[in-house]
């Protein structure tokens, strides 16, 4: 059967046999329960996302997709407690929160990074804001530094780095307070295309080491099919998750061969659903 003709629809793997993280814990993870979000405009409202529910786990890497406009970032901003939803709730491991929370962490488009500090030092001030003595956060900022290859770059100044090194920066400062959900918001958009392949080759490795959550926004289907085990598309006015499903290419381990999964058959198939389904065919 053409992965075509499996039509699939919300919550239901393409995968003969899906992996455990298919049907996640209630209980652990990330939960966010019938949120919506809506802004006043004239005398009536503007419905950004409406009755959004999902549950991710613990170790789970979700691509989310979906039009211009549909919602995403606002999503995005709700998770992290950068913004306040019209209405349902957002836990972790079934605690609720609202603001932003060392339990997540964001990375943006745009490094961001203190253009005085070195590469270390970017890395090391979420840890010192945090409290942590100075060995302490020397030895995670090297971990962290090392995990996303930075190690000869350590003592580098924002401006001394390319896009992608700036970026792999930010992704360290992130990981290095240990957040328990890693969340970013189209991250490697304004890279061109050889760095941004080699950055998926980054955090397919980072995401199988550390264990964590990834919620990953990105307008590219190509790089949700090589980078999710879970692809989500969202539709607008007013957004909400119209697919979720298990992505059939994800093999675990052997994931790290983008070429590999390039040139699987079913890519291609796949893409061109996914097209289908953000365009609304
Ligand atoms: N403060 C606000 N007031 C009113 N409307 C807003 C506000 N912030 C966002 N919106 C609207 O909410 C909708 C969703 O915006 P959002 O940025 O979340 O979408 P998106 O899917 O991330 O878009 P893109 O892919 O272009 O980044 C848009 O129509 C936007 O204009």
């Amino acid at each position: 059967m053409s992965v075509a003709e499996q039509a699939p629809r919300a919550g239901v793997e393409l995968t003969e046999e899906p992996p455990a993280a298919a049907i996640p814990d209630p209980r652990s993870g990330i939960q966010l329960k019938e949120l919506s979000l809506a802004y006043r405009q004239g005398s009536g409202e503007f419905r950004v996302l409406e009755r959004i529910d999902l549950t991710l786990a613990p170790d789970e890497f979700v691509c989310v997709l979906g039009p211009s406009g549909c919602g995403k970032s606002s999503l995005l901003n709700i998770i992290a407690g950068y913004l306040k939803p019209s209405g349902g709730t957002v836990a972790i491991d079934g605690e609720l929160y609202a603001e932003p929370s060392p339990q997540v962490g964001v990375v943006f488009q745009h490094a961001n990074l203190f253009p005085w500090l070195s590469v270390a030092g970017n890395v090391e001030f979420g840890l010192r804001m945090a409290g942590l003595p100075r060995k302490e956060r020397r030895e995670k900022a090297a971990r962290y530094i090392q995990m996303v290859g930075l190690e000869s770059a350590a003592a580098r100044l924002p401006h001394q780095l390319s896009g992608g090194m700036k970026q792999r920066t930010a992704l360290a400062r992130t990981l290095a307070t240990e957040p328990r959900i890693v969340l970013m918001d189209e991250p490697f958009s304004a890279l061109d295309a050889l760095t941004r392949e080699s950055m998926q080759e980054h955090v397919r490795r980072i995401w199988r080491q550390t264990g964590r959550c990834f919620f990953f926004i990105t307008h590219d289907v190509d790089e949700a099919l090589l980078l999710g085990r879970r692809i989500i598309v969202m539709h607008p006015n007013p957004g909400r998750i119209v697919q979720d499903i298990i992505n059939p290419l994800f093999r675990g381990e052997e994931a790290d061969d983008a070429k590999a999964l390039r040139a699987d058959k079913q890519f291609a198939e796949l893409r061109e659903l996914l097209v289908g389904l953000i365009a609304g065919r």
